[in-house]
């Protein structure tokens, strides 16, 4: 499958470390982005090819994943719409970007409708991604289909039958990566003031977060089982819970997924005007 990314920053260099060597040879990436160091270093990593612009190397690909920031894909994508009306074929363009609707993208494309929005996340740099996606009405069962393997290379996938449910994803699991981060430095910051030294602190907080994620992973049992059994009544698990419930941690965190999925929407309505 040859594969191109309009945009070679982190969310792409993190897809592009799943995808090659395994769904396709480096060789059959090829890599748009103006900034020539981001270029060097994934071609030097993954042996891509790469071009400071659009050309027809891209609608070669089968896939054209569009990496760039969402204020910057309309200009971004300008130059494919001569090249995709030319193309001998019908490429999937497949959308990771936060907000930007498949309806607003295909105008901007001059009408092509073959385009898959998703919503990865970074994890997908070790394989460990998890991506939302929703199929335009331009796409056949065999672009969904490539979508699919391309995502599933880096991760799992979760089909959505309605466009507006991507803006609940993209404030769960696409900005979700970076509230466990946040969690991580805030048990690290307490570690320290406790008496243990950064790195000690840093070590429990990170194996603490990796082995319960993994433990309710590979559990059937509801989370809330699996929280209640370090739950001693009285104990010290109890304290860090109740002093949670009343600094409102869980109603906070609810504000805060909400509060980025409304970003998602309203950067949809914003860059949609145009
Ligand atoms: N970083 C993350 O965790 C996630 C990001 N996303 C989405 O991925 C997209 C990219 O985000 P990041 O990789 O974090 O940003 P980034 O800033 O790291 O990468 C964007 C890249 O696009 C390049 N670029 C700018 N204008 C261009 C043009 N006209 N043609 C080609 N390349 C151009 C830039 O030089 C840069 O390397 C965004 O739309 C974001 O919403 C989605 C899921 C997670
Ligand atoms: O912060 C952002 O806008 C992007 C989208 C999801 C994760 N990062």
């Amino acid at each position: 499958m040859k594969i191109a990314f309009i945009g070679g920053g982190n969310m792409a260099a993190a897809l592009i470390a799943g995808l090659a060597g395994k769904v396709t040879p480096g060789t059959n990436i090829h890599v748009v982005d103006p900034n020539p160091a981001q270029l060097e270093a994934l071609h030097a990593a993954h042996g891509v090819t790469t071009g400071a612009s659009i050309d027809a190397a891209v609608t070669a690909a089968e896939v054209i994943v569009l990496a760039v920031k969402p204020q910057a894909m309309r200009e971004a994508v300008a130059p494919l719409v001569p090249l995709l009306a030319q193309a001998g074929h019908k490429p999937l363009v497949l959308s990771i970007a936060a907000g930007i609707r498949s309806a607003d993208l295909a105008r901007w494309l001059g009408g092509y409708d073959a385009i898959v929005r998703c919503m990865p996340n970074t994890p997908a740099l070790i394989g460990m991604g998890i991506t939302g996606l929703v199929a335009a009405g331009g796409v056949n069962v065999a672009q969904r289909t490539a979508a699919d393997q391309v995502l599933r290379a880096v991760g799992g996938t979760v089909w959505l039958d309605d466009e507006a449910q991507i803006d609940a994803v993209t404030g769960v699991s696409g900005s979700g990566p970076a509230y466990v981060f946040y969690f991580i430095e805030a048990m690290q910051q307490a570690a320290v003031e406790l008496g243990l030294s950064a790195a000690q602190g840093l070590e429990l907080a990170k194996a603490t977060f990796t082995g319960a994620a993994q433990l309710a992973a590979q559990s059937s049992e509801p989370v809330a089982l699996l929280r209640e059994r370090v739950t001693s009544k009285g104990g010290t698990t109890y304290a860090a819970l109740t002093s949670m419930e009343a600094s409102g941690v869980k109603a906070a965190i609810i504000t805060a997924v909400k509060a980025a999925a409304a970003r998602g929407h309203a950067l949809g309505d914003e860059l949609g005007r145009d």
